[in-house]
């Protein structure tokens, strides 16, 4: 298996900032708390903290809190001995214990159920487990590091999560910004998997051309890269040479489809004209003024275009308005 260390992608700019800081954190043993949407990369960071860390000789061991069933969450990340509960028929180590020596990552903290909540600060302070059901406690030396796409913040004022865990858990936050907010990122990653995708697929493309990239950065990819990556990987699929462009990534589909038979005159009217202006506008590689001469219109009817079909993200920089600086 490739190591997740290696396939990071080392002149993502954006990226680079987080990679820094976690790898400053990861010099310590204090509990860090990633956060960022999903698909943004967390257990990827979560990864080279630990093979950055003095815990590197131990196991990394990560659990999807979200996806624990509710009652067994308890069992799952302390243990428990027989005859806790009933199936119990086993003791159970627990992941805490599992990863001691080495780093428990808790992704989709925020799905913690209230009553392990208090368990888990007591581990994070105590550096001890008690099992389910039994009298004694157990030293661990687990470094934990947590994620969520959640804002904490906000369930702690609701209620949901203790603000004391929370400030345990994030004694060093890291905040992993969308893909749409650090679009030089992009390119960068979109190569990177074109060349992973076409050697695990056996094809023979190389690159992106221009256009696809600049498709790509008019995206608001809310999977972030996952979704960079999926698309991609359709792309060196239904590629027919050694350059994607950007009829293979297929960017359009994502946008309203005019054939939908309950579609009106008016809406399919606005549906192509959209359309249009996008293709117009990614020609014109952002540049209004020159978009409004291919379409004949006036600046002004093209503002309100823009406006009305929400396109500034097409538009790209206002300084390109202005042929003299072009
Ligand atoms: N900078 C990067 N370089 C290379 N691959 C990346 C980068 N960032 C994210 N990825 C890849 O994107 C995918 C999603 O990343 P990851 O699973 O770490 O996200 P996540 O934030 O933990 O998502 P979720 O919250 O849904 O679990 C993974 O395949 C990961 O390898």
């Amino acid at each position: 298996m490739e190591h997740a260390v290696e396939s990071i992608i080392a002149n993502c700019r954006g990226f680079g900032q987080v990679l820094h800081l976690a790898r400053t954190a990861a010099a310590s043993s204090c509990a860090i708390l990633i956060t960022g949407e999903s698909g943004t990369g967390k257990e990827l960071v979560a990864r080279t903290i630990h093979d950055h860390s003095p815990h590197k000789a131990g196991r990394y061991y990560p659990v999807n809190v979200a996806a624990l069933p509710c009652d067994l969450v308890e069992s799952h990340l302390f243990g428990h001995v027989s005859g806790a509960f009933t199936g119990a028929i086993h003791n159970r180590a627990g992941a805490f214990r599992k990863a001691d020596g080495g780093t428990l990552l808790l992704d989709e903290i925020g799905d913690l159920p209230s009553g392990a909540q208090p368990k888990l600060l007591r581990a994070l302070e105590q550096k001890e487990i008690q099992p389910v059901g039994s009298d004694e406690t157990i030293a661990v030396d687990t470094r934990v590091i947590a994620a969520t796409s959640q804002d904490l913040e906000k369930m702690v004022e609701s209620g949901q999560f203790r603000k004391d865990l929370l400030y345990r858990l994030n004694v060093v936050e890291i905040h992993i910004p969308p893909l749409r907010e650090r679009p030089e990122d992009i390119p960068a990653l979109a190569e990177y998997y074109c060349i992973r995708h076409a050697r695990a697929n056996e094809k023979p493309v190389k690159r992106l051309n221009a256009d696809a990239c600049l498709q790509l950065l008019n995206h608001p990819w809310n999977g972030n890269v996952r979704e960079l990556s999926n698309m991609i990987e359709r792309a060196v699929l239904f590629c027919q040479s050694d350059t994607i462009g950007p009829e293979d990534l297929n960017l359009s589909g994502c946008h309203e489809s005019i054939y939908s038979p309950t579609t009106t005159l008016q809406e399919a009217v606005d549906i192509f004209k959209k359309q249009h202006i996008i293709s117009v506008l990614q020609r014109a590689k952002g540049n209004r003024n020159g978009a409004a001469e291919i379409l004949g219109v006036s600046q002004a009817t093209l503002f309100r275009y823009i406006d009305k079909y929400d396109l500034k993200g097409y538009a790209l920089h206002k300084r390109n308005d202005s042929p003299s600086q072009t």
